[in-house]
């Protein structure tokens, strides 16, 4: 079994340090020869995950012609993905690819693993998603994540080559539900980040969670999504720890907001065009999408904080 990662920033390198420390051979591509040669040198990934040291059976390179192994880990932003396989899909043709990242398409609203069908039809596309900081899987802290594939014996050959002694799978052949739950959840985590900053309280917090669980099931639903998915590791799970926490970019850039603070534009936010991609979805009327809507609003300055706010508290009273 060979497992490649593309993508060397903080979650990519967290997976291939894991999988190799399970002693299974990794190589780590990274799109910068110096980024490369840096972490080759140095045994670490210093811009990412300082502190951590690489196995010494990750290999690093930057040589894309190189990356080649029957499981592909695929650890770039969702906005980066159908451009870079659009330019590098010839070379991975059959095997797997696995996609690590969580949003929807803006431009055509597709997820990760329509998107790598879509470039790369024989190839088998999964995806790994669910409750993790990059930090805690390096660290060998205990995590559990999804891993769906509509092809129920490649999720199971999936499962049992991931999973290492500390990182521990479960396996869907529910995709739409397992990725519109990873998607779904960093937007709710902007409002979350937002409802903080704003000082609007933590009672209100829970209000945007629990509202916003209901609204992700929604679309889930609608979408031919399994409900249970939903409520396991990929959306329940992950809603929760993004929410609450500030080692979550989403959640902090959502904090910075609320508090009219600059947050660093170098730094991944997959909610953010998450929720541009969703909300179109909710006009178009796929189903009733009212924080991702605002969170929309806002984020392309087309409403207030305030306003969004009001927006929410004037809806129609209902049953829940
Ligand atoms: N960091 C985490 O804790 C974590 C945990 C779970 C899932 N994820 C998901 O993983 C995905 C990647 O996040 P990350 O934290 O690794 O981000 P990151 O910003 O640390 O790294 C992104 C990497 O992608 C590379 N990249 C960007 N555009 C590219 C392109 N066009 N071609 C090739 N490479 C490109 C960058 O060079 C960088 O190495 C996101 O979807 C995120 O939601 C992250
Ligand atoms: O830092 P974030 O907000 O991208 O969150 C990282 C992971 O998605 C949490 O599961």
């Amino acid at each position: 079994m060979s497992v490649a990662v593309l993508g060397a920033g903080a979650f990519g390198t967290a997976l291939a340090i894991t999988i190799a420390r399970g002693g299974t051979p990794v190589t780590l591509w990274a799109r910068s020869a110096t980024h490369a040669e840096e972490m080759a040198n140095t045994r670490q990934n210093s811009r990412r995950l300082p502190g951590v040291e690489l196995p010494e059976n990750v290999t690093v390179t930057a040589e894309i012609g190189a990356m080649s192994a029957n499981t592909l880990l695929l650890a770039i932003p969702m906005q980066q993905i159908a451009g870079f396989l659009a330019k590098n899909g010839h070379r991975f043709a059959s095997g797997a690819i696995v996609a690590c990242c969580k949003g929807v398409d803006l431009e055509t609203g597709l997820g990760p693993t329509a998107t790598i069908s879509a470039a790369c039809p024989g190839a088998v596309s999964a995806i790994l998603t669910g409750p993790s900081f990059a930090i805690d899987i390096a660290r060998g802290l205990p995590t559990a994540l999804t891993l769906a594939c509509r092809d129920e014996a490649a999720a199971r050959r999936l499962q049992s080559t991931l999973s290492t002694e500390t990182l521990r799978l479960y396996r869907t052949t529910d995709t739409t539900g397992a990725e519109l739950g990873g998607a779904l959840k960093n937007v709710i985590a902007i409002a979350c980040g937002v409802t903080i900053g704003a000082g609007l309280g933590e009672s209100a917090r829970a209000a945007v969670m629990t509202r916003g669980f209901a609204e992700m099931q929604r679309l889930a639903r609608q979408l031919g999504a399994q409900p249970e998915t939903l409520s396991g590791l990929s959306g329940f799970g992950d809603l929760a720890l993004t929410c609450t926490s500030e080692k979550s970019r989403n959640f902090s850039f959502g904090l910075a907001l609320g508090r009219a603070e600059t947050f660093d534009a170098g730094k991944t936010v997959e909610g953010a065009a998450t929720a541009r991609a969703v909300a179109r979805l909710a006009r178009q009327n796929v189903a009733e999408m009212p924080i991702t809507s605002v969170v929309a609003s806002v984020l392309e300055n087309r409403i207030t904080i305030r306003e969004a706010v009001e927006a929410l508290l004037s809806r129609p009273l209902k049953e829940e």
